[in-house]
């Protein structure tokens, strides 16, 4: 059994966070563990409240799991404050997990900050350094290189820059642009276009942690990086297609599509 660890926030609405990468987990066939950073009051609708885990309990949630069932692959999520940042960062570098994925979670859909706006240069300066891929949206691709994102060309050029913030690869995702959903891979060395029809769907919350988290369940599964990253997409745009029209406002992703489809 491969394992895979989640450092994020919850959703109580179980639409995003670590509620949508234990399930992405458990369907990729990865067993999943979760070291929560931050309990969110949240639902279809929106993010309600926050409250965050102490610094010193994130330490000891990654103490728990890495002196016991050491993971294969991490994915990291929302990390809110520069205290937590700091734990997050001590840990990985006192336990050495090389698989890394940091999705750069800033502002929910709803417009609720998940990384307080003080804390930004931490998450930069502490945990970009440490990750094997990045998987910043559009905005967050923005707010880390300073630059304006409309085009391809602009994706690629801020790849660029946010290897040369010590990242070893990155993907832009383009899911908040028009036309097909194209992301951008960059390993400081090639780009790859990695693209997908666009689903006429609202129900889009979750789709970052979603991605994010199937590309770690299939790093733990022993798939290399640009492997892992298409098969993600898959994932990803088939959990979109099939995504959920609960509650009243933004549905979530579908984990169950590949099970639905075959039974
Ligand atoms: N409507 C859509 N149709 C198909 N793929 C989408 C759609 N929206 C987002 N995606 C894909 O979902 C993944 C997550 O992207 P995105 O929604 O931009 O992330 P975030 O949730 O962090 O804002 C990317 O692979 C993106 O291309
Ligand atoms: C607890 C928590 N973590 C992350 C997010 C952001 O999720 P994301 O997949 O980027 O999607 P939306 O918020 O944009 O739906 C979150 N909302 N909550």
């Amino acid at each position: 059994m491969k394992l895979a660890l989640t450092i994020a926030g919850s959703d109580s609405g179980g639409g995003a966070g670590i509620q949508a990468d234990i399930k992405t987990f458990s369907a990729h066939g990865v067993f999943g563990m979760s070291v929560i950073t931050s309990v969110t009051a949240q639902n279809t609708r929106g993010v309600i409240g926050i409250e965050d885990i102490s610094p010193e309990m994130v330490s000891l949630q990654m103490q728990a799991v890495f002196e016991d069932l050491y993971p294969d692959a991490v994915k990291i999520g929302m990390v809110s404050s520069g205290g937590i940042i700091g734990a997050i960062a001590d840990g990985l570098k006192k336990y050495g997990p090389r698989k890394v994925v940091l999705d750069p979670v800033m502002i929910s859909k709803g417009g609720s900050y998940l990384l307080k706006p003080e804390a930004m240069n931490a998450l930069k300066d502490k945990l970009i350094p440490l990750s094997l891929v990045v998987t910043p949206n559009l905005m967050e691709a923005e707010a880390l290189t300073g630059m304006v994102i409309k085009t391809p060309e602009d994706m690629r050029e801020a790849a660029r820059k946010i290897i040369g913030l010590g990242a070893k690869s990155v993907v832009v995702k383009g899911g908040h642009l028009t036309g097909d959903a194209l992301d951008v891979f960059y390993d400081g060395h090639k780009f790859y276009e990695i693209t997908s029809e666009r689903v006429n769907t609202r129900n889009t919350h979750g789709t970052g942690c979603t991605f994010s988290s199937a590309i770690a369940a299939n790093l733990a599964l022993g798939y290399d990086l640009i492997e892992s990253v298409k098969r993600a997409k898959d994932y990803i745009t088939g959990a979109i297609k099939n995504s959920l029209d609960i509650g009243h406002g933004v549905g979530p992703t579908n984990h169950f599509w590949r099970w639905d489809n075959e039974n």
